[in-house]
Formats: structure tokens, sequence, C-alpha cells
């Protein structure tokens, strides 16, 4: 998804937001992209298919979300999309070094731990790099730090505030339970390496329940 505003709000001019080929919103139905102007007046949803319209779609966005790419099986860990979905991150981001070299980039495609260092080598290699404007999607991870934690503490979600560092697979998913707030009394060492876990797993999990149809995909959008 690619984001632009060459026309301002002041004028009530719309922005626009294209959608790449074979993109999520488009992939689950083409109603979405219409569903998405209703609730932002001020955006326009404009479609765009084909490679041969990637510069298109790209030219002068100021964010570019990529979420292109297939997403893991059960029994599948992040990593074994490396193959298939590092060639396609590296084509997009080459395409973007060129058409959009100044927009933010947020990276959802998996393994995430991976696909940033490669979108960073492509935009070096262009000369366009800029580590302020290029992200990992990681929220799904304090989302559900901070989701589990609330249940577990028995207090509102709302107020629940849970920091992660680290990446987006696996043990490198650090949820610092010790810097929650509010602090819960009466959490175990155990409950803690619980939540830890659960919170690690949380894609695992959701990838699971949905036996070969995907991924966390709706959260993202
Ligand atoms: N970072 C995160 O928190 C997070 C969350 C959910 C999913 N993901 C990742 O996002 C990716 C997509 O997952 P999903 O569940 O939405 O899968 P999906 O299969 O529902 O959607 C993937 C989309 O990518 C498209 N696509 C495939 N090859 C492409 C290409 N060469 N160019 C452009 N588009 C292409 C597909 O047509 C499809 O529309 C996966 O790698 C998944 O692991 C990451
Ligand atoms: O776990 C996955 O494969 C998708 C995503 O990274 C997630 O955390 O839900």
């Amino acid at each position: 998804m690619v984001v632009s505003s060459e026309n301002n709000l002041e004028n009530h001019e719309p922005h626009r937001l294209c959608w790449l080929p074979l993109q999520i919103f488009l992939a689950i139905s083409k109603k979405w992209p219409f569903n998405f102007i209703m609730i932002c007046k001020f955006y326009e949803a404009v479609g765009y298919m084909g490679e041969e319209n990637l510069g298109k779609a790209l030219e002068g966005a100021d964010l570019v979300i990529i979420p292109a790419g297939v997403p893991r099986k059960p029994g599948m860990t992040r990593d074994d999309l490396f193959n298939i979905n590092a060639g396609i991150v590296k084509g997009l981001c080459t395409a973007i070094a060129k058409y959009c070299p100044h927009a933010l980039v947020n990276m959802i495609s998996n393994p995430v731990n991976s696909t940033v260092p490669i979108a960073a080598e492509v935009f070096r290699k262009a000369g366009t790099y800029d580590e302020k404007r290029l992200f990992g999607v990681t929220t799904l991870d304090v989302v559900r730090a901070k989701t589990f934690y609330a249940g577990k503490a028995n207090v509102p979600v709302s107020g629940v505030d849970v920091p992660v560092v680290g990446g987006h697979a696996g043990v490198t998913i650090l949820p610092l339970f010790s810097q929650a707030t509010p602090q819960a009394n009466g959490l175990s060492h155990d409950d803690i390496v619980a939540l830890t876990k659960r919170t690690q797993d949380g894609g695992t999990e959701v990838v699971e329940a949905k036996a070969g149809k995907g991924s966390a995909t709706l959260s993202m959008a």
C-alpha cells in the first residue's frame, strides 16, 4: 500500500492511496478500498495492476507499507519464508529507491528480521538509505504482550503498557514485563516466563488456528 500527499488537506483535496498488484486488501475483497474511502474522506483509492505500473503507483509516495509475500503454514518458521519473500521485497525496494526514495517504508513481509536488512541493503546500494525512514512492523508483539499481561494481572488492557524490544521471531521478541505498567503484584517468575513464551509464540498460534489459510493479516490491515 502506498500513501501519497501530493495534495493537501487544507484544500480538502484527496490524498492518493494506491493498491499495488496482489496487495492484501484487494486480495481479501475488492470492496475494501471503497470502504476505506468512506472512512477516510480525504483519501482517494487508486488500483494499479502489473509490475509495469509499479512506477506509477510509487511515484511521489510518502509512505509505503509492504505486506506482499507468502505467509507461514502450520509447522513453518518465519525464516522458512525467506527464499520467496526476500526476492519480492528486494524487487519492491529497488522500485521504491527509484520512484519514491524519501518515502517512509513499513515492512510487514516476513521474516521481518531479514526483510528489513534486505531493504536497508537495497537502499544503501542505491544511495537512498535513511535509518529513520525504514521500519519493521512489530506492533503485534506489543499488542499481544499487553493483552496477555492484562489478562493475567486482571487489569484493563487499555491502561497497560509493555515495552517490547528485539526482533520479530521467536526468542528475538523480548517483552519487558519488568518494565510493564501498572506493575502487577503477585505475578510469579513462572507467570512471567509463560507470558513471555505466549507473546513470542503469538504469531504461531494464529497461523495454527488458521490452519494453512494465512497469518494475522487482518490485524496488520
Ligand atoms: N509483521 C507482522 O506483524 C506480520 C503480520 C501478519 C503477516 N505478516 C507477513 O505478511 C506477509 C503476508 O501475509 P498474509 O497473511 O497477509 O498473506 P496473504 O497470502 O493473505 O497475502 C499476501 C499477499 O501478497 C501478495 N503477493 C504475493 N506475491 C507478491 C508479489 N510478488 N508482489 C506483490 N504482492 C504479492 C499475494 O497475492 C497476497 O495478496 C507474510 O510474509 C506474513 O508472514 C507479518
Ligand atoms: O507469525 C506470522 O507468521 C505472522 C506475523 O509475523 C505475526 O506475528 O502474526
